[in-house]
């Protein structure tokens, strides 16, 4: 038993014949804002799929929880994938109602709460809702469990900056501080003030992991600065 919710012990991954992971380890500690950071095609995603028992790494050894990826490990991730797999023809009051007979862990009162905060017409269908609000939507679903770990594949891209900061306040209330909360993203200048540790990914490899705080007082440059630095194209 430890005090990581994940684990990567030496995982190798590829697709077809090209090797993305060769040789990835990784410890995410319970209890924080974790931002996994990485350029288009990087490996976050599939990270992520690992993590929920998507996909199935080739070689070593994934922990949830000191549990194996697994229907054990599903209960406990509230997951928001990069793509929507909720039906398009439901409306959002549908859709509270669908995660509420779906996740016993769901609450419906803080979705109502959160879609009420956020303005958004509980009559309305995902179908005719802008990019945006779909994205809000979908948050708000996910968020409204209670999980020992959230994984948010690129939560917020499609939101207005000026709605990013309140989004992301609005989660940040709605968090329990002993759950986990793993974001993609390449919107770093949006979340660096809200996480705890950072993970950068370049092409597979895992080249920096820290606490935010320590990385800024080391490089002296923010997160998004040194981000821009060493992905540069
Ligand atoms: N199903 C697949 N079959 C073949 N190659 C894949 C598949 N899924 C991902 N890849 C490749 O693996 C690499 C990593 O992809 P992944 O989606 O994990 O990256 P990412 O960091 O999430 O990218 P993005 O920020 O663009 O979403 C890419 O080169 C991608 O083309």
């Amino acid at each position: 038993m430890n005090d990581n919710i994940v684990e990567f012990k030496n995982i190798y991954k590829k697709y077809g014949n090209k090797e993305l992971f060769t040789d990835m380890n990784l410890d995410i500690p319970k209890g924080k804002i974790v931002g996994l950071l990485g350029p288009n095609g990087s490996g976050k995603s599939t990270m992520i799929k690992l993590m929920n028992g998507l996909l199935h790494p080739d070689k070593g050894e994934i922990n949830i929880n000191n549990m194996k990826p697994s229907i054990e490990t599903k209960k406990i991730i509230s997951y928001l994938p990069e793509r929507t797999y909720l039906n398009d023809w439901m409306k959002v009051k549908d859709l509270v109602e669908f995660f509420e007979d779906f996740y016993s862990d769901f609450d419906k009162d803080k979705a109502e709460d959160m879609i009420k905060s956020l303005d958004i017409d509980i009559n309305e269908k995902l179908k005719t809702m802008s990019k945006g609000t779909k994205e809000k939507v979908q948050l708000i679903l996910v968020m409204s469990r209670k999980s020992d770990l959230y994984i948010l594949d690129e939560p917020i891209g499609g939101v207005d900056p000026a709605a990013r900061a309140y989004i992301l306040k609005t989660i940040i209330k709605n968090y329990s501080e002993e759950s986990t909360l793993l974001i993609a993203t390449h919107l770093i200048s949006e979340i660096e003030n809200i996480c705890d540790e950072v993970i950068f990914i370049s092409k597979g490899k895992i080249v920096l992991q820290g606490d935010v705080d320590e990385i800024r007082e080391e490089k002296g440059k923010s997160i998004d600065a040194l981000f821009r630095e060493e992905f540069e194209c």
